[in-house]
This record gives C-alpha cells, sequence and structure tokens, in this order.
C-alpha cells in the first residue's frame, strides 16, 4: 500500500481542528457531503482539504500562537532564572558603565529590569515582544527603549528639577549620561525613517500605557516636573538660540552645548553633594524603583549626551504646547521632539505623520510590517515544509508489512502493542476474536488504522526467505554451471536441440543412459565443462517458476529457425528473458535447409533489440542444425563464454537452496520432486522447508538413476521426502531445525489454506472489504431488483452514492420482479452482486446463484440494504440481525371463513413452516405482505410446526388477500455480532 492519501476517521479529524464532530459534520454538510456523525465516519480526502479551508486559518493560527506563547514562556522562564541571581547596585552599575564602552550590551539585563520594574507593562506588551523577539529581535528594544528613555528623561527631569530648585542636590555625571544615552535611543528611532514612525508611535502608545499605570505619586512628581522642565527647556532653548546655533545645521552641536550646560549646573552642584558616589547610587536606586529600566544599556552610545538634552528641550517645549492636556502631555511633548528635531517641521504636519503612522501601523503595511510579515512567511514556510518531511516520515514509520491472515497476537507484535489491546480494538469494530485467530485484510487494515498504522500486504512467502539466505563469504564462492532454458517459437526446433544435446554429450558411455526424468540435466561439454539444461522448453514453465518468485535459469538459448522468421513467441521469449533479466544466445536453427536465411533472421532480432556479436551487440548467436548436429559443439562454447563473463559462482560449503521444479506422487516412493539445487550442498537426512511443505531429505537421485549422498550447485535431481506436494517454482531451503522447518511450513500452509478458503470465485458482500483492501477489486458492480420502479430508483441513487476513491459502485442491470436465472447469469457473468427489494428469485435463480457462488441480498427496507452495502465497503459488515429462510409453502386452495378470515390451504414446499416466524406473502416473485402467522393447522389441530411434503391450513393476522398460488415464506431472524453502531452507542 503506498502511503497515499488516506481518509481518516471524523474523530481524528475533529480532535485535529480541534472542534466538535457535529461541527465537522455540519460544515461537511454545507459543502455538500453527506456523512454520519459517528466517530468512525469516514473523512475523505476530498473532505478533508475543505475542512482545511475552513478551519485551516484557525488551527495555523492556534499554532502560530501556541508557538508564540511558548517563546514567551521560554523567555519568562529565562528572566525568572536570571532574576534569581542576587542583584545588586552594582549589578546595574556594571552594565551601565560598560555600556559607554562597548557597543553591543546584552538583552538579558535590560529585560530582567523591565520584569522588575516594569511588571505591569511587561505583562501587556508581552505579545509584542515575542513577536519582536522573533522577528526583529533589534526593533523591539529600540521601542522599549525609547519609551523607557522617555520616562527617565521625565524623572531625569524632575530630578533636575529638584536640584535647581533646592541647589542642594547635584546629579551625578553618571546619570546624566546614562540619560543622554536613553534619549539617544529615541532620536536614533526617530531617526531611522519609516520604521522609526512605527517605533516612535508604539513608544509613544506604550508611554501612555505606563503613564498610566504609574503611581498617582509618581504622576503628580511628574507633572510637576514636567512643568519645571519647561522653564528649563525655555532658558536652555534662549541660551542656545542665543548662541546662534541652528540645531537643523548641526544638532551634535547644540546637543554638546546643551550637555555643557547641563554639565555646567551639575558641576556647580557637585560640591553641595553629601559624596559624589552615594548620590550616584541613589540616583540610580530611584529609578530603579520607578518605571526605569536598565534597558538604557543598550542604547546606541554614539551621541551619548546630546539626547538628553535634546530630549529635555522637546520635553520642555512639549509640555508647553500640552500644559492643558496632561494626560497627552508624552505625546505632545513627542510631537515637539519632532519638530524640534526637523527644525522646520509644522506641527500640523507632524500630526497628519503621526496620523498616517498609526493608521500604516494598524493595517500593518509598513514597511518594517511588511519586512516581518515577509520573514513570518518565509518562517511559515520553512515549518510547513518541516512539517511536512516529518509527516512523510512518520508515514513511512508507520508502514508495516505483513502477509494476510497473521494472528492477533503477530499483529499486535508488529504494532508493539499488547494482544490483549488488538481484541478490545477487534471487540470495538464488532469482531469477536481470540489471540490466536488469525485476520483477514480488511479486518487487519482497520485495526492497524486504529493505532495509526498502515499494511503494506507482502506475499506469504516472502517473510521467509530473508531469514534464511545470508550472504556468501566471496572466498567461499566457486564457480558452477550455467542453468539454461531453451526458447523459441513452435517448431523452430527446441526439443530437437534438446535432444541431440543430451543424446550426444550425456548418455554417450553410461549404462543404460538417462533412465528419470528430473526436469534438468547436466552436460558437459569436450572439455569437460558442465552445463545443466532445464528440459521444459517453452517460457510458460519459465514465467511459472518466476511467478513463485524462483529464477532458476542464467542463460536463455532463443531458437529461431534459420528457415522462417522471427515470430510471436520468439518475441515474447525475447520479453520473458529481458524482464527476468537473462542473457540471451541465439542459436539459429536448422541450418541445414535449404531455405535458411540466418542473416535475415539476425536483422529481425535486431529490431527486437536482440542484436547478435557480429553486429555490434552483446548477444552471442550460433547457427546450429539440430538435425545434423552442425554447430551445436559452438554453441555449447558460447553458453560457456557467457557463464565465465556471467562469473556464475556458488558456495557449495553451506546450507543449500534450491529450487523445486516439478513434484508428483509416485506409488511406491510417496511425493517426489525435481529440484534444482541453486546454492550450498544438499545432503540426504537435511531438513528444509519448501513453500507450504517440509520434510527431509530421504533420498536422492540424479537422471541416471543413481543415488546421491550430497549434491550441490546447479546439479538437477530427484528428491524424496517431502510431507506433501510441493509446486514448481517453490522455493527449497535447508533449515538446520526441524521444527522451525516444520512451523514456518505449517504456517504457510494455513496461509495458503484460508487464502483458498476465503478465495470465492465471485465477489459477494463479505468478501468485499477483504479484497478491495488486498486490491483485488476496485468496482462494485450491482444488480438491482425490487417490487416497482420506484423502488429502484431510490435504491440505485443510493446505492451509487456510495461510490468512494477505492471502489465505484455501478449499477449494471436493473429491473421489477423476481430474481431471474438470467439476472444471476449476467451476476456470474459480470463479477456483480443481486441486490432484491421486496423480491425473492425464482427456484431456478436460486440452484444457478449456489452452484455459481453468486451473493444474492433480500431486503425490505431500502436503508437496510445500502446501510449493508456500506457496512461492507467499510469492511464493518456484521449485521447484528439477519434472515434465515426456515421454509415455504404454496398456496393451494383458500378458505373463507366468517369468523376468522382467509385460510390458505397450503403445501410445505421447503423446510419448515414455523407457528411463532414472522411470515411474508409472496406473489409472482414479489413480496406483498409481511406479517404473523394466526393460526397454524393440521386439518383441525393447532401446531407448531409442518414439515416439507406436508399439508397446512395458513391463516394470516390481519391480512386476507391471499390468492392461490402465492407462496408463503417463513422466515427466522437471526442475532449476529454486533455492529459498530451497538458498540459505540454502548459506550456512551
Ligand atoms: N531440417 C531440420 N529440421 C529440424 C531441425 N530441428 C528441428 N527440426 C524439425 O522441426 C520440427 C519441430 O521440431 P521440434 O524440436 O519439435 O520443435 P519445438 O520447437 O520443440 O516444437 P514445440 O515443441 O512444438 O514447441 C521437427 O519435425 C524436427 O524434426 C533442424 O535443425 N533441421
Amino acid at each position: 500500500m503506498s502511503p497515499k492519501a488516506k481518509s481518516k476517521r471524523l474523530f481524528k479529524v475533529a480532535s485535529e481542528f480541534n472542534v466538535s464532530t457535529t461541527s465537522i459534520v455540519d460544515s461537511l454538510s454545507d459543502e455538500g457531503f453527506d456523512i454520519d456523525n459517528k466517530p468512525n465516519s469516514k473523512v475523505t480526502p476530498e473532505m478533508y482539504s475543505t475542512l482545511e479551508e475552513v478551519y485551516g486559518a484557525d488551527k495555523a493560527n492556534s499554532e502560530e500562537h501556541q508557538k508564540a506563547k511558548e517563546e514567551y514562556e521560554n523567555r519568562r522562564s529565562q528572566i525568572r532564572s536570571s532574576r534569581n541571581e542576587s542583584v545588586s547596585v552594582e549589578d546595574y552599575l556594571e552594565p551601565m558603565e560598560e555600556e559607554d564602552d562597548e557597543e553591543e550590551m546584552p538583552l538579558e539585563p535590560e529585560d530582567e529590569e523591565e520584569v522588575e520594574g516594569l511588571k505591569p507593562k511587561d505583562d501587556e506588551q508581552g505579545d509584542q515582544e515575542e513577536e519582536a523577539e522573533s522577528d526583529m529581535p533589534l526593533e523591539p528594544q529600540d521601542e522599549k527603549e525609547s519609551e523607557e528613555a522617555e520616562e527617565e528623561v521625565q524623572q531625569d527631569t524632575e530630578d533636575e528639577e529638584d536640584k535647581t530648585e533646592s541647589e542642594g542636590e547635584a546629579e551625578s555625571e553618571d546619570e546624566t549620561t546614562e540619560d543622554s544615552e536613553e534619549t539617544d535611543e529615541v532620536e536614533e528611532s526617530t531617526d531611522a525613517g519609516e520604521d522609526d514612525k512605527e517605533v516612535e508611535s508604539q513608544t509613544e502608545k506604550e508611554a501612555e500605557t505606563e503613564t498610566e499605570e504609574e503611581s498617582p505619586e509618581e504622576q503628580v512628581e511628574e507633572e510637576d516636573t514636567k512643568e519645571e522642565v519647561q522653564q528649563d527647556t525655555e532658558e536652555e532653548e534662549d541660551k542656545t538660540e542665543s548662541e546662534g546655533e541652528a540645531e537643523s545645521e548641526d544638532e551634535e552641536e547644540a546637543d554638546d552645548q546643551d550637555t555643557d550646560e547641563t554639565e555646567a549646573e551639575e558641576d556647580d552642584n557637585e560640591e553641595e553633594k553629601d559624596s559624589s558616589e552615594q548620590g550616584v547610587i541613589r540616583g540610580r536606586a530611584g529609578r530603579l524603583k520607578g518605571t526605569k529600566v536598565v534597558g538604557k544599556v543598550k542604547v546606541d552610545e554614539s551621541k551619548p549626551k546630546r539626547r538628553k538634552k535634546r530630549k529635555r528641550k522637546k520635553d520642555r517645549k512639549g509640555d508647553k504646547d500640552s500644559s492643558k492636556n496632561k494626560s497627552k502631555k508624552k505625546k505632545k511633548g513627542k510631537k515637539k521632539k519632532r519638530k524640534r528635531r526637523g527644525n522646520r517641521v509644522d506641527t500640523d504636519d507632524v500630526q497628519e505623520n503621526l496620523k498616517q503612522t498609526l493608521q500604516e501601523m494598524k493595517s500593518s503595511e509598513t514597511v518594517g510590517s511588511k519586512r516581518q510579515k515577509r520573514r513570518r512567511e518565509r518562517k511559515k514556510e520553512r515549518e510547513e515544509e518541516q512539517k511536512r518531511q516529518e509527516e512523510l516520515q512518520e508515514l513511512e514509520e508507520n508502514i508495516i508489512e505483513a502477509t494476510e491472515f497473521i494472528t492477533v497476537s503477530d499483529l499486535a507484535d508488529l504494532m508493539g502493542v499488547q494482544a490483549n489491546d488488538v481484541i478490545t480494538t477487534c471487540m470495538d469494530l464488532g469482531k469477536m476474536v481470540s489471540i490466536n485467530q488469525r485476520l483477514d485484510a480488511s479486518t487487519m487494515e482497520l485495526v492497524a488504522e486504529e493505532y495509526g498504522y498502515e499494511i503494506e500486504f507482502v506475499d506469504a512467502d516472502e517473510g521467509i526467505e530473508e531469514i534464511e539466505l545470508e550472504e556468501d563469504d566471496p572466498e567461499d564462492l566457486e564457480p558452477r554451471a550455467p542453468i539454461i532454458t531453451v526458447m523459441g517459437h513452435v517448431d523452430h526446433g527446441k526439443t530437437s536441440l534438446l535432444d541431440y544435446i543430451r543424446k550426444s554429450q550425456v548418455a554417450e558411455g553410461e549404462a543404460g543412459g538417462i533412465t528419470q526424468h528430473v526436469g534438468a540435466y547436466e552436460v558437459e561439454t569436450d572439455d569437460g565443462r558442465p552445463i545443466t539444461f532445464l528440459d521444459t522448453p517453452g517460457h510458460e514453465a519459465f514465467t511459472a517458476m518466476r511467478s513463485r518468485g524462483a529464477q532458476a535459469t542464467d542463460i536463455v538459448i532463443l531458437v529461431v529457425a534459420a528457415d522462417d522468421a522471427v515470430m510471436p513467441q520468439t518475441i515474447e521469449a525475447i520479453n520473458h528473458a529481458k524482464a527476468a533479466g537473462v542473457s540471451i544466445i541465439v542459436a539459429i536453427n536448422k541450418m541445414d535447409k535449404p531455405g535458411a536465411k540466418p542473416d535475415k533472421i539476425k536483422q529481425q532480432l535486431a529490431e527486437h533489440d536482440v542484436i547478435i556479436e557480429e553486429y555490434g551487440g552483446e548477444n552471442q548467436c550460433a547457427e546450429v542444425s539440430a538435425k545434423t548436429g552442425e554447430g551445436i559443439p559452438d554453441l555449447l562454447e558460447k553458453v560457456l563464454i557467457e557463464s565465465d563473463l556471467m562469473e556464475l559462482q556458488a558456495n557449495p560449503d553451506r546450507k543449500a537452496d534450491g529450487v523445486v521444479l516439478e513434484a508428483r506422487v509416485d506409488k511406491g516412493k510417496g511425493t517426489v520432486a525435481n529440484i534444482l539445487v541453486q546454492n550450498g550442498t544438499l545432503k540426504v537426512g537435511d531438513s528444509f522447508v519448501a513453500g507450504p511443505c517440509f520434510g527431509r531429505v530421504r533420498a536422492m537421485e540424479n537422471e541416471l538413476g543413481n543415488r546421491l549422498e550430497e549434491a550441490g550447485p546447479s546439479e538437477p535431481l530427484q528428491l524424496t521426502g517431502f510431507n506433501d506436494i510441493p509446486k514448481a517454482g517453490d522455493k527449497l531451503v535447508v533449515l538446520e531445525d526441524e521444527q522451525k522447518a516444520k512451523d514456518i511450513a505449517s504456517q504457510r500452509q494455513q496461509i495458503r489454506r484460508e487464502q483458498e478458503l476465503r478465495q470465492s470465485s465471485h465477489v459477494s458482500l463479505d468478501d468485499l472489504s477483504r479484497r478491495l483492501a488486498l486490491g483485488e477489486i476496485d468496482d462494485l458492480n450491482i444488480i438491482i431488483k425490487a417490487d416497482v420502479d420506484g423502488s429502484i430508483e431510490a435504491l440505485s441513487g443510493a446505492l451509487q452514492k456510495l461510490s468512494n476513491d477505492e471502489v465505484s459502485v455501478n449499477i449494471i442491470h436493473t429491473g421489477a420482479g423476481a430474481i431471474t436465472e438470467s439476472d444471476v447469469l449476467l451476476a456470474s457473468a459480470s463479477e456483480a452482486i443481486i441486490i432484491g427489494f421486496q423480491v425473492r428469485p425464482t427456484n431456478d435463480a436460486r440452484s444457478v446463484a449456489e452452484e455459481e457462488e453468486i451473493d444474492i441480498r433480500l431486503f425490505s427496507v431500502i436503508y437496510d440494504a445500502v446501510d449493508e452495502v456500506k457496512d461492507a465497503m467499510e469492511g464493518m459488515l456484521s449485521p447484528e440481525i439477519s434472515e434465515k429462510l426456515y421454509g415455504n409453502a404454496e398456496v393451494r386452495e383458500i378458505f373463507k371463513v366468517s369468523s376468522i378470515g382467509t385460510i390458505a390451504g397450503c403445501y410445505v414446499t421447503e423446510g419448515k413452516i414455523n407457528r411463532d416466524n414472522p411470515v411474508r406473502v409472496v406473489r409472482d416473485g414479489v413480496v406483498i405482505y409481511d406479517g404473523e402467522i394466526d393460526s397454524l393447522k393440521r386439518f383441525k389441530d393447532d401446531v407448531k410446526e409442518v414439515k416439507t411434503g406436508y399439508e397446512c391450513g395458513i391463516s394470516i393476522v390481519n391480512y386476507n388477500d391471499i390468492k392461490v398460488g402465492d407462496v408463503i415464506e417463513n422466515y427466522e431472524v437471526i442475532e449476529e455480532k454486533r455492529k459498530l453502531e451497538d458498540v459505540e452507542s454502548d459506550s456512551e
């Protein structure tokens, strides 16, 4: 079985898409598919792809979400674990200071602090962060940093305010530097074009979020700060402007100046600090408490101080504008910042830009998001490809090779599960099995499917050969005689050639000559080299052997009569030899004849790809006469050359294997078989298995009737000692252990027997799923006979709908009325089953059907018929209730009794009539009434049962329209194995 697309069970599909089976069924029926809401209903690949369209996006989203979640979880756990490490103020100090010198900073410390300082924000941003991390590792950091920086700026501003106000406190240089760096980030992100727009907008959003989350005290503090910062900004701006420096021309300069100013301020205050170190620590500690983040460490330090100033200025200015609306102050501050940066940018433009950016963000159409999208798509593609590969691998892993009719326990072993589980599964499938019971193909398939396996059925003999034949060591190999089959068209002289060779090369000098037929014989060439000829010419024998997997021949001698031409059988022989990969040596025979035209033959052969050496090909050719013997030594010589070229070798020092050429029963000796040893040496007393037979070598004889104690490679012989008759082509293998040979043989025998037993010449519903599983049939032909045309239409419509990928249902004939002999013959000729709806077969039809083994199914309810065919197709056919004909009585007379009604005077023609069984009234092969017996009488006595050949009176409950000639069919209802549905409903 190839790993082609297969139907899946409904419950599996439902769990795959994470929806209920009902939803699946509903969705499918919306799409025009008809499927029962049963867990084991089959979802065809077509249905599945429809479902993928419906639920696929959901499934993909959920997978993506799941992945994102996992990444997030990983990150969180990373953060948590790093948080567990002891954290000191120095820990924070170091990275910040290092940052000035190093370009690249580790990500973790930032996150760690973010988490500590900004837990709520972290949670809120979780998704964004994850996404950013997976796709654009740097940008989101910028975002966060910008945001953090902004906040810090606020706090710094606040700090500065405090300092300015109290004039007693001095901000440390470090702090200033940090702040500048943070601001730097903000500016950088603002600088970076479209991506930055996105970043900035996000930053703004996040800033807002944070602002909301800040404690009221912080907010108040911040607001105060803002106001103060405004003042500062104004002052600073004035200063800047007064110095005549234009930011638009050289921002850096301006920044530096601003920074210088700040530093100057700080320097002034420095003396008043208690201690600069303490001050530094305090400053940082304060920052850590709030929403501040050491994430700043990450910043590009190329413009360390400048940013702080710029930011401040902007903030101040922004604050000026936004003083009326405190909640929006940050946003506006930003806008101001942009204005300052651009130096010419109009506020409206900024607003416009902002709007646009937000909009672009929303529609995910920014360059950044496009890039992200592309990345995501590429990632998705990669993941899908990987998934496909994994699925493929899984599929391959899930294919098990087995022969049909293995036992429950063998199947369990193959799947690596408990035999009891398999038994339970079989019960669930409505089949009661024991541990040693052998399962047919369809049951095996069903069970394997339940465990996620697919079964590839192999030939019964296949499994065994690999056990037996181990590789030979090249050093042990010795040359062996080539084994030759002579093939060719009728009358081209095959037998004559063989005869000539045999006579000329074998028996000479041997007393008595060839005494018995061993299916092959060995000849010796003039220089004493052996050649073995199989003495059954013709490609039938050759092909029969091959069909059993035996390849006995090394070289084919293709005989073509020189006075004739390449004929159909010549061509067939060529094809057979080529298919078997056997070398061809051409023998152009009848060269003694005057009309011999060897060249013509050679040309014709060339047309069929047999090109002889003299024409530049590789097939040797000898011109011979079987009559005169001309050219025959040359032919044998060429055979030996070919054999040398082929390096035919065997190992005589191993247990033998060979092939059965023929077998028969000999009155005196029992079963005798002609064997050709192919490898090893066969000895008297060896235990062997040959196909489904086994035995022990009792005696061996060669073609001369000489007894042999042993026989080596390429030796033909006659062997006695079989327990049964093997078939030509059966492989004979010597085994050390007689018991093992017995076991293998009996196993094969059982399988063959069961196969034969179950092999009915015609298709039947019982056998249908098995034959489908084995790939023997792919059509189910049905003949429908019914009481009326309406029923035929309904039934054929419903049955045709059952066609699926594996089997198509063909209604080959329909008709109203009884099932006739010609219906049965048609069924026989066209491998069909007959479905009768409310009709019965005629007696003739019944007996022909029995003879021909035609399956006739009779129904009274259309849905029963449809269900039964469906179940048969699915291998589920095990009806709980079935009907069995109990007896038939023919109505011969009618009596009308006023108090009782109509009494039918009947004669029982078949079986028995039982009063308790239901009856049907059949008129002209059509069922006209189905009911119960009211009374059954023999003369005046009420009786329980009347047998064939007796008369009786029958009255039927509520039915008086009985006529002479009607048949009263007495049937019984038999309870059989439970159906799958019953099992399901029980378990519900
Ligand atoms: N003159 C002449 N006649 C030959 C030669 N070989 C075979 N014959 C005759 O050809 C006829 C057929 O020969 P067979 O050997 O029976 O041919 P075959 O190919 O075995 O025929 P089938 O067994 O029917 O397939 C016989 O009458 C032979 O005598 C030959 O080399 N020369």
